[in-house]
């Protein structure tokens, strides 16, 4: 986090966050963030290699220039995208404590076969995060500092994941004491997975119109852990997994429009088309809260918000009341745009202020979002945000999608 744009503070009823420690513009980057800790989001036990490297991430199927796949020396089966994510990872993410424990957790017969791939998923958390504590103690108490405790997850059986998972690596391989500054307890594996289910970030495979995305990878965030969550963000996460670069876990988070100093800068924890229900049961269940944004206090009061079938994503009626709140709001001559125009004139480009102007006593207040920043691609659901300002300040009229990377003319800069 660049020291003048953002700043972490306490905030009522949210714990830390962290909020804007200047005027932000749209498309600023606020934050370049890189992971302490990376783990696969793949079966553990699966017999065939996995298709990343297990250092960085990237695919192997994709030829890295002046590099070819190198396989683990220690166990012949972690593959790495070539001789420096070797020896790096031997030194740190593979050690050899982490390479032998994989290997115990895996080789047939499995004590993880027959297990979901959930527990698989948390037992490499597991390693990885242990794997931490002995190669980069200062690294591990930052994970230690992360909000997240078992009673956070009422709903979520961290308590039984940790005490199976416990058992299993501290009969197996446990992690040799002399590394550990925090004692091997199942309180402590308990910890952690709470803080793992709080403040992971899936690193998720390239869009296609065809299927939904799903992770290759988890990373932890030391920074990036203490963004809240709205359920209409002003900022986003931009990341490049595949790119040819050391940093391609690194994570870039954008803001998408204006907005004052002192503001809450927040993310979406998840896609921005997903339903009332759905948000508020996804945040109760996996992050201990109830939203109360802005949005989600309208949308309660939405008709059919009580159903017992809940959908994911908006659904037709839900899809039908935006369209004639929108529709309304055009009719009624309260023309969003023009409204938004002048009103930012007014308020100085705070592109909130403007919406807030040009909503007036709508049911939908938050039309203009979905109008301008959410990415209209088949099945995207991607946040647009400008680019970064050029050099010398000027703010770009194109906006990029951090889900598909579509670039498209920002109509209403
Ligand atoms: C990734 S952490 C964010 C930083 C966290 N507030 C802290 O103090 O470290 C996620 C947790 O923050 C809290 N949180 C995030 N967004 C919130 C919101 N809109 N309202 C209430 N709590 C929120 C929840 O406890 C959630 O599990």
């Amino acid at each position: 986090m660049t020291k003048e744009s953002l700043r972490v503070t306490e905030i009522e009823g949210r714990g830390r966050g962290l909020v804007a420690a200047q005027p932000l513009r749209g498309g600023e980057i606020v934050l370049r963030d890189s992971p302490i800790l990376l783990y696969s989001a793949l079966s553990l036990v699966a017999p065939s290699p996995q298709p990343y490297c297990q250092h960085c991430f990237k695919t192997l199927q994709k030829p890295q220039p002046q590099a070819q796949p190198q396989v683990c020396p220690l166990c012949s089966h972690h593959v790495f995208c070539g001789p420096h994510c070797l020896s790096t990872a031997l030194s740190s993410s593979h050690s050899p404590w982490a390479c032998y424990a994989l290997r115990l957790l895996r080789d047939s017969p499995s004590p993880l076969s027959g297990q979901p791939l959930e527990r698989q998923v948390q037992a490499s958390f597991l390693i990885a995060a242990y794997n931490l504590a002995a190669v980069s103690p200062s690294d591990f108490q930052i994970l230690l500092s992360l909000q997240g405790q078992p009673h956070d997850l009422a709903g979520a059986d961290t308590t039984a994941a940790a005490q199976f998972l416990h058992s299993l690596i501290s009969t197996l391989c446990a992690p040799h004491p002399v590394f550990l500054e925090q004692p091997f307890t199942v309180e402590l594996s308990a910890a952690l997975l709470a803080k793992d289910k709080l403040n992971a970030f899936g690193l998720m495979e390239p869009f296609t119109e065809l299927s939904q995305r799903a992770s290759r990878a988890y990373a932890i965030y030391p920074k990036a852990s203490f963004f809240n969550h709205d359920c209409l963000p002003n900022a986003c996460r931009f990341d490049y997994i595949d790119t040819d670069s050391e940093h391609n876990t690194d994570m870039v988070i954008r803001m998408i429009h204006d907005v004052p100093a002192g503001r809450e800068i927040c993310l979406s924890y998840f896609p921005v088309n997903q339903s009332y229900s759905n948000r508020q049961r996804t945040l109760a269940e996996d992050y201990g809260f109830a939203c109360q944004c802005d949005r989600c206090k309208v949308e309660t009061n939405w008709s059919d918000n009580e159903g017992e079938e809940e959908e994911e994503c908006m659904d037709e009626d839900q899809d039908q009341e935006m369209e004639a709140a929108l529709e309304s709001e055009l009719e009624s001559g309260n023309n969003i745009e023009e409204a938004e125009a002048q009103a930012q004139r007014e308020a100085g480009n705070n592109v909130e202020e403007a919406e807030a102007q040009a909503q007036g006593e709508s049911d939908f207040p938050h039309a203009y979002f979905f109008l301008r920043f959410m990415c209209n691609r088949t099945n995207c659901w991607g946040t647009l945000a400008p680019l970064p300002p050029k050099d010398d300040g000027t703010p770009s009229n194109v906006m990029e999608c951090n889900v598909c990377g579509n670039l498209k003319k920002d109509e209403d800069s």
